[in-house]
Parts: C-alpha cells; sequence; structure tokens
C-alpha cells in the first residue's frame, strides 16, 4: 500500500487525523528510561507501541536523533513501526531541499536507509529539486507551505504577483507537482486563516498540521478551515504534548491519554463540521 493509501485507511478505519510527532529530548525523559544505554530507542518505542492505535502516521523529527548521534537508533525505531504496526505510516520530518544531485541522495537516505513512506521537504530551491521525491510515487512528499512559526510570515506571506507566496506554493504544486497525487502540504495550526486559504486552493489534498499542543494552536479552528470536502484530509500533528505527558514511570500510559484526548477532541468537531 503506497502512502496516500495507507494515510486514507487510517482516516477512514482508525478514525483517526492523529500524528504522533516522535521529538526525542533526553533532558525530558523520565528517570526509569534516562540511565539505559540505549534510551532514546527505548523511549519512543514505548511511545510508539502505547499511541500506535491511536495514529495516523508516526513523524520521526531527524534533527532529534541526528544531534544526539542516535541515527542508529532512528533506523530501529522506523523498522519497528513497520514491523509492530505495519499499518501506520512512517513520515521522516527532514525538510530536505537541494539541487537535484544532492537531492538523489536525500531521497536515498529518506526512502533506502529509513524506509521512511514519506518525508517533508522544503520547495524553495523549486521543481527540480523536487523531482526525485516526486518520482517516487507510492512515497509522500509533504512541502511546506504556511509554517507554524512565528518567522513563517517573513517570506511566506510576501507578496507575489497580487498573492501571498505561500498560496503561490500551493497552487503550483497542486496543478503541476501533484502528478502522481503524493503530495501533500504542511499548513501550521497556529495561522488557522491562511490554513482555510490553502485549503481553498488544494482541494482535497492532505495537509500536514503541526502547531498544537505546546505551539497553541486551536484544534476546532483547524478543523472548521482544513477539513476536506469528506471531513478529513488532515494530519494533525503533536510532538512535545504527547511525549512529555507524563514524567514518571507510567510516562507511555500518558502519552497514550494525551493522543486520546487529542483525537476524540478532532473527531467531535470533526462531526460537527
Ligand atoms: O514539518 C513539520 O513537521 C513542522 C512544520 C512547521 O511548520 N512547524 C513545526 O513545528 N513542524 C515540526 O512539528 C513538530 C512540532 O512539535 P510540537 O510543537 O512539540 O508539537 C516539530 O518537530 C517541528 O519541527
Amino acid at each position: 500500500m503506497n502512502f496516500m493509501q495507507a494515510l486514507r485507511t487510517r482516516w477512514s478505519e482508525a478514525d483517526t487525523m492523529v500524528c504522533v510527532g516522535l521529538d526525542p529530548d533526553p533532558s525530558r525523559f523520565p528517570a526509569v528510561v534516562r540511565d539505559d544505554p540505549d534510551s532514546v530507542f527505548a523511549f519512543c518505542r514505548a511511545i510508539v507501541d502505547a499511541t500506535a492505535d491511536l495514529a495516523c502516521a508516526f513523524k520521526p523529527q531527524i534533527a532529534h536523533f541526528a544531534a544526539l548521534c542516535a541515527e542508529d537508533a532512528l533506523e530501529r525505531l522506523i523498522a519497528h513501526i513497520h514491523d509492530a504496526h505495519p499499518d501506520v505510516p512512517v513520515i521522516l520530518d527532514a525538510k530536505r531541499g537541494d539541487i537535484g544531485s544532492t537531492a538523489q541522495r536525500y531521497v536515498i537516505e529518506a526512502f533506502d536507509r529509513y524506509d521512511a513512506d514519506a518525508v517533508t521537504l522544503n520547495p524553495y530551491l523549486g521543481r527540480d529539486s523536487i523531482q526525485p521525491f516526486l518520482d517516487r510515487a507510492d512515497k509522500g512528499v509533504i512541502l511546506l507551505c504556511r509554517t507554524s512559526n512565528p518567522g513563517g510570515a517573513d517570506f511566506q506571506n510576501l507578496d507575489c504577483g497580487g498573492r501571498p507566496l505561500y498560496q503561490r506554493v500551493a497552487e503550483t504544486i497542486a496543478r503541476d507537482w501533484n502528478e502522481h497525487g503524493n503530495c501533500a502540504l504542511v499548513t501550521g495550526a497556529t495561522f488557522p486563516e491562511e490554513l482555510g486559504q490553502v485549503r481553498r486552493i488544494v482541494g482535497d489534498m492532505p495537509l500536514l498540521v503541526p502547531g498544537i499542543g505546546a505551539q497553541g494552536g486551536d484544534v476546532e479552528a483547524v478543523l472548521r478551515e482544513g477539513a476536506d470536502a469528506s471531513g478529513a484530509g488532515l494530519m494533525i500533528s503533536s510532538s512535545r504534548a504527547i511525549l512529555y505527558a507524563g514524567s514518571d514511570d507510567d510516562y507511555a500510559q500518558a502519552a497514550r491519554a494525551a493522543a486520546n484526548q487529542l483525537r476524540d477532541q478532532i473527531n467531535t468537531y470533526r462531526s460537527k463540521a
């Protein structure tokens, strides 16, 4: 099953639009994990196993592993997800983007080395920098459009021929880059009006929506502005608010409770949408 099929199956059959972000930070690990020599893997695996049935996708953030020299833990974690929870696709959050010859190597990194089902990318270098990813039709290509951070507007909202740049990005990707139907866009929960503008431009293209939880995004506004015509279409991503919901021995259960609460909240507004 390709990434888009797997995602749509999670939306319908598992009834969840929660994307569980995996951003390990050892300074926030509970004491029970901290002394484990393989703590990054042990922590993330416990979170994954506790939340898999509630997740439409997992999104490990590569810098959170690379900064700890824990790429090996990331490889094993993704292998574990495929093995133990084969229905839940994995988005490698790498935000790559470079000239074609280097992009080819990033494709190998994401899809062959890490065996991810989808990857986040920065479209700033243009079509040829993304083409090697687009060519992998079974994989998801998730492009930054209107990011959740305060400085996202610095460039993304600049006027570009009468419309903000992020709208041009959405338009071009939906019209020209999505030949294989494998594109999705990143639109932060912290700017729901812009999220709505993107939804109106891209039809039912899936949107990855970070910014819920620690960054303060509003779930109701995200559903109101971002749901597609079927009431789905979203990967609503939360990392810290799930990962560090608890700090005691039962941290995985606390993470599960947080993910469950987010799923229920999303589904409440989804049914009203
Ligand atoms: O591509 C992303 O995932 C992303 C895009 C964006 O606009 N904003 C954003 O926060 N992210 C990522 O989403 C995660 C958000 O983490 P929390 O704020 O802890 O939920 C981090 O891993 C960010 O790198």
